[in-house]
């Protein structure tokens, strides 16, 4: 009898499962319900999908385009997009000092967190949550990063353009093509090399990714950048459940591991030196890292493990960015002959007169108005950088934009986007126009440039990146003439946080004159 009535009582299988299913069907109509007419960002338009699941923003990292994306947005639905359930981004320019100004009070959401080294005691600058903190870590050692600091480094920088130009001298004398972009980003994790460590990666020697470690990036960032932007829970589940199940996750973890340890042989060697008290002559930033963490390690807690750990910031940070904005300026001057020969022009008559020595210092490239302003542009056109810098609304709330929005809101400017404002830029402004940063809206158009993003999370290699572009572009342009293959065919790019540009087919040949 008791058997009888547990038979009646068990709910099968199908039971269980058509529950659940019930369940969740009730959960996801409730949720669309709730996002879409009750949520507090229920007012602004987006896509659909976004406003229901942040999985649009993983399909938008997948199309590595969302730039673009972004850009038709704001185009079609206004200043305001909502791109996830609790994100909106923003593309009024005046946003850019309300978010990111100093003592804006907003501050960084986890989308930073994948991209934080496991092993590290404090966080690195990058993913640096919490502004206090942040603020007193940074301190220990920003003035590594000065201009001052850098442009003492110029010598660094100068032997890696020599080997690049000696490249440059095989191509032309080959008549070889060669992939610009690719060789950008080498010279730029060369100079990393050099700057850091006193030797280059042997990159452009080897004329490939002699390390791997290029490929290692390329395998991350796709992977790294889909974490970001999912919803916190499903993080783990994803990078190692992903692992278990696809072998490029894997492959991105394997990658992760590859940085991890080419940060830890760059300072080893190193290390051991200074253990056995040999000062060493060299002069460069891990130099200068071992120096700080001499002189106040103990006092501000920075040993080892935060030496290494700027390394790896360096790794990570240095080249992907760089590469794009030297080829940024390289492929939009080759695309605007009339362009590229006034600046080339400005070179020449400049280093007649005397002005720019031989190799070309820092200070003399930047006082050329025209390389300046050609600069600027390609990273105007191209920002590195190619999604919004997302930042949690303080306590309070604030009004953003003409809108208000409550605390804990996620809000962001994207470079890529607030770049292309007309009301700012003028009516050109998706086109490559130097010139108009000889106009008489040139302060302002500065103001609301983005590229490096703002307050005190400004970038912190932003002077590296600015003493390398403003040395080695002109220093090429002087040397040899530089086109495209095909001109008529268009670049292509990959935006998985870093907008990364590839395909940029070119042709080199000396020069006579300039020199
Ligand atoms: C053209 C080259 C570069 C561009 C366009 C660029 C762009 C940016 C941007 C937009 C940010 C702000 C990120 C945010 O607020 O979410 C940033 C931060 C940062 N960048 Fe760069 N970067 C470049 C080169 C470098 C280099 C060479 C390094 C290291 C050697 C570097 C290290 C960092 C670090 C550590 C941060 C975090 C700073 C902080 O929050 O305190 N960057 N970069």
């Amino acid at each position: 009898m008791l058997d009888y009535h547990f038979q009646l009582t068990r709910p099968s299988l199908d039971t269980i499962a058509g529950i659940l299913a019930a369940l969740f069907v009730i959960y996801s109509v409730s949720w669309i319900i709730y996002t879409r007419f009750f949520h507090p960002l229920a007012r602004y338009p987006g896509p659909f999908w976004a406003s229901v699941s942040r999985f649009w923003m993983v399909s938008q990292i997948r199309g590595a385009h969302a730039d673009k994306t972004q850009r038709e947005l704001h185009a079609h639905l206004g200043s305001i997009v909502r791109i996830a359930p609790n994100e909106v981004a923003i593309s009024d320019p005046d946003a850019i000092k309300t978010i990111y100004g100093i003592n804006s009070g907003f501050t960084k959401t986890d989308f930073y967190t994948p991209w934080r080294p496991a092993w590290c005691r404090y966080p690195d600058a990058f993913t640096n949550l919490d502004e206090p903190l942040h603020a007193s870590r940074r301190r220990i050692t920003n003035s590594l990063y000065s201009m001052s600091s850098i442009a003492r480094a110029e010598e660094s920088i100068d032997k890696c353009t020599a080997v690049l130009l000696e490249k440059m001298a095989s191509f032309a004398e080959a008549k070889r093509t060669f992939d610009m972009a690719g060789w950008a980003q080498m010279y730029a994790f060369d100079v990393v090399g050099q700057l850091f460590f006193s030797h280059m990666f042997g990159c452009l020697a080897a004329g490939h990714d002699h390390r791997g470690y290029i490929r290692s990036l390329d395998l991350l960032l796709p992977i790294l950048c889909a974490a970001s932007v999912m919803p916190t829970y499903i993080r783990s589940l994803f990078l190692i459940g992903g692992a278990l199940v696809q072998p490029r996750v894997m492959k991105a973890l394997t990658s992760l591991k590859d940085i991890d340890e080419a940060a830890e042989q760059c300072i080893a060697e190193r290390h051991a030196q200074l253990e056995q008290g040999k000062s060493g002559d060299e002069k460069d930033i891990l130099a200068s890292l071992f120096a700080v963490m001499r002189e106040k390690g103990e006092k501000v807690d920075f040993g080892r493990t935060e030496v290494k750990v700027e390394v790896y910031v360096a790794l990570f940070a240095g080249s992907d960015t760089t590469a794009a904005a030297v080829s940024s300026v390289l492929y939009h001057l080759m695309k605007s002959p009339a362009v590229y020969k006034k600046l080339t022009n400005e070179i020449d008559e400049a280093t007649r007169a005397g002005s720019l020595s031989s190799p070309i210092q820092y200070k003399e490239a930047a006082a050329l108005p025209y390389l300046d302003a050609c600069i600027k542009e390609g990273m105007r056109l191209h920002p590195s950088v190619g999604l919004t810098l997302p930042r949690h609304v303080p306590a309070g709330g604030c009004q953003i934009a003409g809108a208000w929005f409550p605390e804990g809101t996620r809000v962001g400017v994207n470079a890529a986007v607030v770049h292309r404002n007309r009301d700012i830029f003028g009516n050109d402004a998706d086109n490559f126009n130097p010139d108009r940063w000889f106009g008489p809206d040139a302060a302002r158009m500065d103001r609301y440039m983005f590229q490096f993003g703002g307050g005190s999370r400004t970038c912190i290699g932003k002077n590296i990146s600015l003493c390398e572009m403003y040395k080695m572009i002109p220093e090429l342009l002087r040397a040899y003439h530089i086109e495209l293959v095909h001109p008529e065919h268009e670049w292509t790019t990959h935006n998985y946080w870093f907008n990364k540009p590839s395909n940029v087919e070119t042709r080199v040949t000396a020069r006579a004159t300039g020199t």
